[in-house]
Order: C-alpha cells, then sequence, then structure tokens
C-alpha cells in the first residue's frame, strides 16, 4: 500500500494533515460546533476526555485562546491513557478514565488552594473509543463504560447550564444510556457528523443544560445509586424520543467517499505519529518477519 492510498482513501485524513491537525477526528467537533454552537464566545473551561493524540484540544486551543497569548480565564484539561505530545495552553493528565486517581486527578485540576472546586467546567468532552476487539458486545460494552465514567466526571465538574459532548456507539442497547443522560440534561440529542462514517455505528451525543437533581449528591465510587424518586423520574423520562441530527455542510466532502489527489498534491507527513502506541511491538516484529501468524 503506497504512501498516498490513505490520503486518497480519506479524505478528512488528507485535509487533518494539510490543516496541521494531528487527526481526522477534529472535523467531527468542528462539525458538531457549526450545528450546535458548543465552543461559543461563553465557554472558557473545558475537559477533554480520551484526548490523544489530540486533536480536539487542538481544536479547543484554537478557538478558545482569542490571542497568540495565553489567557488565565482559558482552562483545557485533556485526559488519556496514552502520552500525548504538548499543545500549548492544555493542561494533560495521562490516565485511565474509569478509575478514582484519573477522575481526582482532573478535579484537582478545577481547586483551588483551598481544596474547593470554586468554577467549575463549561464543557466536557469525550472522545473514547476501546481498542476494537471486533467482538462486537465487548466493544460496545467498553465503550458505554467510557461515556458513564465521562458522566460520572460531569457530575463533579460540570457547571451548571454546562454542556458534554461523548462519542456513542449506537447499539441495541442505548436507551438506557438515554435515559440516564436526560436525567441531568435538559436538552439530549445524537449528532452524526458528515465526517464520521455512515457504515459506523458512531455517533455523538449532545447534551445540553447540566442540572444536579435537587438531593442528588454525586459519589465518585458509586456514581449511579439513584434514590428511589430519581428511579421513577428515570421511568417517566423514558417514553422522551431522543432527535437525531446529521451535521456538517451537506455539500462538504463524504467520508465514505474516495477522492482523486489532486495531480501537483505531494504527501504531508501525519502531523503527530502515535508515541510508544500498543501496538509498536507488534510492529517491529512484523518487520523483522517475527510476529507469529495465527492458525486461524
Ligand atoms: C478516537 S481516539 C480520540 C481522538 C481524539 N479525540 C483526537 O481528536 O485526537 C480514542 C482515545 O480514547 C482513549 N481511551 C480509551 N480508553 C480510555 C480510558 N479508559 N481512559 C482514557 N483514555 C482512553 C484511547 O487511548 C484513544 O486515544
Amino acid at each position: 500500500m503506497g504512501k498516498s492510498t490513505k490520503d486518497k482513501r480519506d479524505i478528512y485524513y488528507r485535509l487533518a494533515k494539510e490543516q496541521g491537525l494531528r487527526a481526522r477526528s477534529a472535523f467531527k467537533l468542528l462539525q458538531i460546533n457549526s450545528e450546535f454552537n458548543i465552543l461559543n464566545d461563553n465557554v472558557k473551561r473545558v475537559v477533554d476526555l480520551c484526548a490523544a493524540p489530540g486533536s480536539w484540544s487542538q481544536v479547543l486551543s484554537r478557538t478558545l485562546y482569542k490571542t497568540d497569548s495565553i489567557d488565565d480565564q482559558v482552562k483545557i484539561v485533556a485526559v488519556d491513557l496514552q502520552t500525548m505530545a504538548p499543545l500549548p495552553g492544555v493542561e494533560q493528565i495521562k490516565g485511565d478514565i474509569t478509575k478514582r486517581s484519573t477522575i481526582e486527578e482532573i478535579l484537582n485540576c478545577f481547586k483551588t488552594s483551598d481544596n474547593k472546586i470554586t468554577k467549575k467546567a463549561d464543557l466536557v468532552l469525550c472522545d473514547g473509543a476501546p481498542d476494537v476487539t471486533g467482538l462486537h458486545d465487548i466493544d460496545e460494552f467498553v465503550q458505554g463504560n467510557l461515556v458513564l465514567s465521562a458522566l460520572n466526571i460531569c457530575l463533579h465538574v460540570l457547571c451548571d447550564n454546562g454542556n458534554f459532548v461523548s462519542k456513542i456507539f449506537r447499539t441495541k442497547n442505548i436507551d438506557l444510556l438515554y435515559q440516564q443522560l436526560k436525567l441531568f440534561f435538559d436538552d439530549v440529542v445524537i449528532a452524526k457528523p458528515r465526517s464520521s462514517r455512515n457504515s459506523s455505528v458512531e455517533s455523538f451525543i449532545v447534551c445540553r443544560q447540566f442540572h444536579l437533581p435537587e438531593n442528588f449528591i454525586p459519589n465518585i465510587d458509586e456514581p449511579f445509586i439513584y434514590t428511589y424518586e430519581h428511579t421513577l423520574n428515570l421511568q417517566e423520562k423514558s417514553s422522551f424520543i431522543i432527535p437525531f441530527i446529521a451535521c456538517g455542510s451537506l455539500d462538504g466532502f463524504d467520508s465514505d467517499k474516495t477522492y482523486p489527489l489532486e495531480q501537483d498534491s505531494s504527501y504531508i507527513e501525519p502531523i503527530q505519529p502515535p508515541i510508544n502506541p500498543a501496538y509498536e511491538e507488534a510492529c517491529i516484529l512484523k518487520k523483522n518477519k517475527k510476529l507469529p501468524i495465527s492458525s486461524s
């Protein structure tokens, strides 16, 4: 496979490199923003969960810092299991968002010297995806857990009326998640950006106007223990239909299509190759013809 094959096959991959973005995912956030204006001028403090290699953080940094100088009002906290190359104005945490220790580290970024969170985040993003195994039930389960962990983080760090956007896999058991989200957000919509392939179960849930229900005290260790009242509330809200919105200009590029390379186009190296990816050892073994071949 030639170096430019992926550029031809995946227009958003090529555009990302042309625009100095670390991943094609950046366009998903940009297209969601063009529909929902989630990165409006009032948004100053954002948590970007599952952020590596960092294209969403790049979009945040380019949008929130209005000038080249660092603005004290702006806070961007990026979290991922994997090491992420530094980005100006972005605080980074390397950790697993499903672990208490990582959640505490995130909260610490928002605490003042007297250990209180006085200014919470305006927006929490989560583009979390597990290393897909191909066993759909397991992949869906793990991805669903990432969304629930992100919601748990929202319960502690998101300000009243704040917004939350998360990748979801839209599969048969997704209704329960919608009901849980409806407990905390007035407005919940599913968005499918044009840069997300039609063939993929991936969509994004855009949750706006966050409120902690009355008498609900969030608990890091047991985030979804509801009182009887909350359970009733959940059942009442189960009749809601969650709207589905395709976003990004319909005249824009179709992520399922192959576009020819322009004649004079030259190959651009990826902006930020992965740092110590889990598959690195396998690549070295394969290069040296030492990778065991499965008999199945
Ligand atoms: C699709 S990528 C995110 C791309 C990113 N939004 C960007 O624009 O560059 C999914 C990320 O989820 C991260 N991830 C998966 N499980 C995680 C977990 N339990 N905690 C933190 N990050 C996780 C992966 O390491 C991977 O970097």
